[in-house]
């Protein structure tokens, strides 16, 4: 790929394609330019694309072939594997109806499986010990060498380049660059795998994916081998980002919206498979600390732009979503 095709808006114009590697090497006057073209994005779709962005590409290709082979497991091996009190495992087909979501009113379920992995804690870690909420061990699968060190791989370097992104979106809300360093510091990360089965005969109110925002900061999509993911612009037509091969779709999420008064405010999307084939997706949503409270900024407020948030706990906000979208525990919640 040229400089200038990364630098460039992106082939399908409207979501950029953003070169990170001179922010990366540290070159001088890096961080500001990739925040001017961040504000820009944000304000519009609230998505970008980021090349040469270090992560190589056999970790990428490690974390998808995993997913490949955990979905093939028989179910009742991934069964035995299902999420209980909060999502660290499998999630089947039909468990998730994002009744949360403000842009949609989504009733069927989502046509895709899940398996859902975090920060990898040891048994014995004081974390686990204490019982301290929304914090869990990963359910990993007994028969599938190597599943492990390849999602983990995967974890441990998007966490490393997420946290290297916070300049740039500081800066780009006109913030000093270390604004976010703190509330980050130990991030609340979640790699979810997802496989979707093929829906060749268009149905309503059916997809893969219902129209939604992301709950977290930020969201890293690496590319997947199949299209299917579609961004909502503000205009109310569905865009799909750029697909070029071993870059990332960056999605911005709810608390990057709250944190900025609504300036970098998320964007719906949705997944359609009309592809013939399953297709596979391996998110990673990285957030603030439990213990961080997201309060507007200061540099997103005035005295004509009084804050539209109160401050909010994010274990609160964790919370109060784990209640709500998940069938089984919405018969908990309920009860
Ligand atoms: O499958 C995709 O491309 C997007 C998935 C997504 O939007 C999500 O997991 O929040
Ligand atoms: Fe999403």
């Amino acid at each position: 790929m040229s400089q200038a095709a990364t630098t460039a808006e992106g082939p399908e114009g409207r979501i950029p394609v953003l070169d990170i590697g001179p922010m990366l090497a540290g070159e001088p006057g890096a961080v500001d330019h990739l925040a001017r073209s961040i504000a820009r994005s944000c304000e519009d779709t609230g998505f970008l694309v980021l090349a040469h962005h270090g992560i190589p590409q056999p970790l990428i290709d490690g974390c998808f072939a995993a997913a490949a082979e955990f979905f093939a497991l028989p179910e009742e091996e991934k069964l035995a594997l299902a999420v209980g009190e909060i999502n660290l495992g499998f999630l089947p087909t039909g468990a998730q109806v994002i009744r949360t979501s403000t842009i949609h009113r989504n009733t069927k379920p989502n046509l895709n499986e899940s398996f859902y992995i975090s920060h990898d804690y040891a048994p014995d870690d004081p974390a686990i010990v204490e019982g301290k909420p929304m914090v869990g061990l990963n359910r990993w699968p007994p028969n599938l060498p190597g599943f492990r060190e390849a999602t983990m791989a995967y974890y441990s370097a998007m966490r490393g380049l997420a946290q290297r992104m916070l300049p740039a979106f500081a800066r780009a809300l006109d913030l000093p660059p270390d604004y976010f360093k703190a509330d980050f510091a130990e991030p609340s990360c979640t790699l979810r795998l997802i496989r979707y089965q093929p829906q060749p005969e268009a149905e309503a109110d059916r997809f893969g994916f219902a129209p939604h925002i992301d709950t977290n900061f930020i969201t890293f999509l690496a590319q997947s081998a199949l299209p299917g993911l579609e961004v909502r612009t503000r205009e109310g037509t569905w865009l799909r980002p750029p697909a070029i091969p071993g870059t990332f779709v960056v999605n911005t999420a709810e608390m990057l919206g709250r944190y900025s008064n609504d300036r970098f405010a998320p964007t719906p999307h949705r997944v359609v498979n009309n592809n013939r084939a399953m297709r596979y997706a391996i998110p990673f949503f990285f957030g603030p600390a439990n213990d961080a409270v997201i309060k507007v900024v200061p540099s997103c407020t005035g005295p004509d732009n009084p804050p539209k948030y109160e401050p909010l706990l994010y274990l609160d906000h964790r919370l109060k979503l784990n209640r709500t979208n998940f069938a089984h525990r919405q018969a908990q919640a309920s009860a």
